[in-house]
């Protein structure tokens, strides 16, 4: 293809083939893509031809290439239309490069030579429009590779017609006006509006249709084509100067190969020579050069696809810019190597009291990615606390599983062999005790729990950072899951001496005790009201208090002799001996001090204590006869019961024995609520808080473990390099885009007459004037309307915007994605 471009006539830049000045830019953008590892490129817009048969389009775009391969010629029309890729092959450099075509119909098969690229675009006509002018809408789609090409899509499409001939059907003006309207409807495609000179320029199919898809003309060329065979004494200056039929981007009068020059294979570079000769030749377009010739059309093509490529790059920076943002964080997560034993020493310090503070803040709620969705980190540890441990032991009544019965027998018990002349104390003491002891379970679990929210903290903390580093944080988590487990252990035993305090001294005087006189006065009023309540019942059943119920003693004596011994038995089956055996002395606290020592302790009360249940024991057998007689007394039975008759002052002992039980264990669950948190705070949560720093440093900040600390997954090593590599590519981009030359003067000038040796142009200052306002292409401009004058946006990929593409923000006409973007 080198070969073929002509020599820069004096009046016009080279006449270049379409966007050879521009190919720089582009390739320039599409290395920085490469760099980024995707395909990325600018999309550049469509450019189709459009006019009435035979009108030259085709010529048209041949020059515009710069390549002769398209069938041309009076009896040889475009019949289907023709997509044509143009492709940029990477040039080896050797000045041997190839250039082909391929059909996408014929895959795989390369064509070197441009003439039977053409037969096969005529073959392929016929095979789907037939041989006898039948159009047919289905697209022939060709290939060309070069280096020479800018990577642009040109659509040669059939002309209109409006007499069908041949095997065109009768409606054929209306079947070509749609194919060509779905074509350039399209906001992407640049219309080249074709019409011959030596046609009456003012009904021009070409302008008319393009007028449709375009209204405002913001995308639309005219081109008049065939100037040299105008009429004697006629010229199309009026024309081109806009004056028939106004267009925005205005017009370019062209002189493509006759018939003739076809059939004698003149070359397009001497096409173009004689195209240079004609206008000068030709003083009527002297004063109009910079819209007269296949050059110009080119150059105004090319100023307009740098004006896109200006559109679309704001978006492209911006988009690079936070790429390049999100790389430089992740980047920086990988941290830098380390080598120096200073170096490492350092940093394994600072990581660990990075790790302490961010220990802590998470549990003083401090925490920087403090969540909103749940609770976290302290108001955890604040809830076991308050709405799990404190709301539990509310929720337990101390008499809850102890039935008058029980009470009773231990009032009995305590008394001993006399009657109770005052409200025993001793039963009281023995089942609050029990009831204390029942506080240790729920104590210990509540310490355990925060324990583990302790542990589940840690693991949490710091996880990105210490990705890094899974050696270190494996040992870390060793020290702090130690460091925790030996701080639970004071807690658990302070926890202990907490309820064993409790247990050791029951403190009546305590203000908040209600006192034996005042559960006196009170138990005297309840029973008296209840017997006031139950008299008329008492009358009609009999005393039923009094009355014998042997099931129901049954099993209140079986749930006291299962508490006294810890084991779930059913006392009723169950060997006496074995229920009143003392329970064996355990480890816990509070299992000393459960009712079992008042009762295990005095066991060997229990055979001599009467049972008053069973009659025949009540009284002694007398005999008949005094004389003679003896007294004989029955064996007692092995167990004894408390008598069954409630007496007036035993249920008053009972519901004061209630009172006081209510009413001690209401200040020792208090205390109990408030000094477990604090201990478990204290010994564990504080203490960790304090000593973890210390317990780090002691255990890890050793100088011969910091190269086995730091070692880091080949992974890590490998992700650093990388996103260092794509942060220095992304850099790289981004200054590359910022120094590119956008004006489409400087990249004329720029790419055209400065070009370094490797080809890459030498980057000019940033311009500040907009192409459009100075150039030839506004001379024509015109304001149809108020609203033209305005700069149009869009969000189309590819579209074109208005002419000056004030829309600079745009993202559009990026095809394909970059990684990250
Ligand atoms: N003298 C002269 N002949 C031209 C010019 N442009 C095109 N022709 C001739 O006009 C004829 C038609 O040209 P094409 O380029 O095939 O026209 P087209 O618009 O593609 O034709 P269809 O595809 O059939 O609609 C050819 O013989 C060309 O050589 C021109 O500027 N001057």
């Amino acid at each position: 293809m080198a070969e073929e471009q002509p020599a820069a006539p004096n009046n016009t830049a080279a006449a270049a083939p379409l966007g050879h000045s521009v190919i720089p830019l582009v390739n320039k953008l599409q290395d920085i893509f490469a760099q980024l590892g995707s395909q990325s490129t600018i999309e550049l817009p469509q450019v189709a031809v459009v006019g009435s048969q035979s009108s030259g389009k085709s010529s048209v775009l041949e020059a515009l290439v710069g390549r002769d391969f398209l069938p041309r010629g009076n009896d040889i029309c475009t019949r289907r239309p023709l997509v044509l890729q143009l492709v940029q092959k990477k040039s080896k450099g050797d000045g041997a490069d190839e250039e082909w075509g391929e059909f996408l119909h014929l895959p795989g098969k390369k064509f070197f030579d441009f003439n039977d690229i053409r037969k096969e675009i005529q073959a392929e006509t016929e095979r789907e429009a037939g041989g006898n002018k039948g159009v047919s809408d289905k697209q022939i789609r060709l290939k060309i590779f070069s280096p020479n090409v800018l990577d642009i899509t040109l659509v040669d499409l059939p002309g209109l017609t409006k007499v069908p001939v041949g095997d065109q059907p009768s409606d054929i003006e209306a079947r070509i006006r749609t194919m060509i309207m779905s074509y350039i409807k399209r906001p992407s495609c640049l219309i080249l509006a074709v019409t011959p000179a030596n046609s009456d320029l003012a009904n021009s199919d070409a302008l008319q249709m393009a007028g449709i898809a375009d209204p405002d003309g913001y995308r639309t060329i005219g081109v008049i084509t065939k100037l040299d065979i105008m009429d004697r004494g006629t010229d199309a200056r009026n024309f081109l100067l806009g004056k028939v039929i106004p267009l925005r981007l205005g017009y370019v009068g062209v002189v493509n190969r006759s018939q003739e020059d076809i059939l004698m294979s003149r070359s397009i570079k001497d096409a173009l020579v004689a195209e240079e000769k004609f206008f000068r030749s030709r003083p009527v377009y002297n004063d109009l050069a910079d819209r007269c010739g296949v050059a110009q059309l080119a150059k105004k093509l090319n100023q307009i696809l740098v004006q896109h490529i200006k559109t679309v790059l704001p978006g492209l920076k911006a988009r690079i810019s936070a790429t390049l943002v999100s790389v430089a964080k992740e980047h920086a997560s990988y941290g830098e190597i380390t080598e120096s034993k200073a170096g490492q020493g350092a940093l394994l310090l600072n990581i660990l009291s990075k790790y302490s503070d961010a220990f802590s803040s998470m549990i003083e709620g401090k925490n920087e990615e403090m969540s909103t969705s749940e609770l976290s980190g302290g108001a955890r540890v604040h809830y076991i606390f308050q709405n799990i441990f404190v709301k539990s032991l509310e929720d337990v009544d101390p008499c809850e599983d102890l039935t008058d019965d029980d009470i009773r027998t231990a009032i009995q018990n305590a008394t001993g062999p006399k009657s109770a002349l005052f409200v025993p104390e001793v039963p009281f003491e023995v089942l609050i005790r029990r009831q204390i002891a029942r506080l240790l379970d729920p104590s210990l679990q509540c310490a355990r729990f925060i324990y583990d929210e302790l542990i589940k903290m840690s693991h949490r903390c710091m996880v990105n950072e210490m990705q890094r580093f899974p050696v270190l944080r494996k040992r870390m988590d060793e020290v702090i899951g130690n460091f925790l487990r030996e701080g639970l252990e004071p807690s658990e035993t302070m926890i202990g001496h907490i309820i064993e305090m409790e247990m050791d001294y029951i403190n009546t005087s305590h203000p908040n005790f209600i006192g034996g006189s005042k559960a006196v006065e009170v138990a005297l009023q309840q029973t008296k009201s209840s017997r006031i309540a139950t008299m008329p019942r008492q009358k009609e059943t009999g005393d039923s208090d009094k009355a014998p119920n042997s099931e129901r003693t049954q099993k209140s004596r079986a749930i006291l002799a299962r508490q006294v011994n810890g084991i779930v038995s059913d006392q009723s089956v169950r060997p006496v001996a074995d229920v009143e055996k003392p329970a064996p002395p355990v480890s816990n606290p509070g299992s000393n001090w459960g009712i079992s020592s008042i009762f295990g302790s005095r066991d060997n009360r229990t055979s001599v204590n009467e049972n008053s249940t069973s009659k025949p024991f009540d009284e002694p057998v007398h005999s008949m006869e005094p004389g003679y007689s003896m007294i004989h007394l029955r064996e007692p039975p092995s167990v004894l019961r408390p008598s069954e008759t409630h007496s007036d002052q035993e249920a008053v002992e009972i519901t004061v024995t209630k009172l006081l039980l209510r009413s001690y264990y209401d200040i020792v669950r208090k205390n109990v609520e408030d000094f477990v948190p604090k201990t478990i705070m204290h010994f564990l949560v504080n203490h960790t808080k304090r000593e973890l720093h210390n317990v780090f440093i002691k255990k890890l900040y050793r100088d011969n473990l910091f190269e086995e600390m730091l070692q880091e997954p080949d992974e890590v090593a490998t992700k650093r390099k990388r996103t260092r590599e794509t942060l220095r590519v992304l850099q790289q981009a981004f200054r590359t885009l910022d120094e590119l030359p956008l004006e489409a003067e400087s990249v004329e000038r720029g790419y055209s007459l400065n070009t370094d040796p490797t080809g890459l142009p030498k980057i000019h200052g940033l311009p500040t004037s907009s192409l459009y306002n100075t150039s030839s292409v506004s001379a024509d401009s015109y304001s149809p309307s108020p609203k033209n004058n305005r700069s149009r946006k869009s969000s189309h990929s590819g579209e074109l915007h208005s002419p000056y593409y004030g829309d600079s923000n745009s993202n559009g006409g990026v095809r394909g994605s970059m990684p990250g973007l």
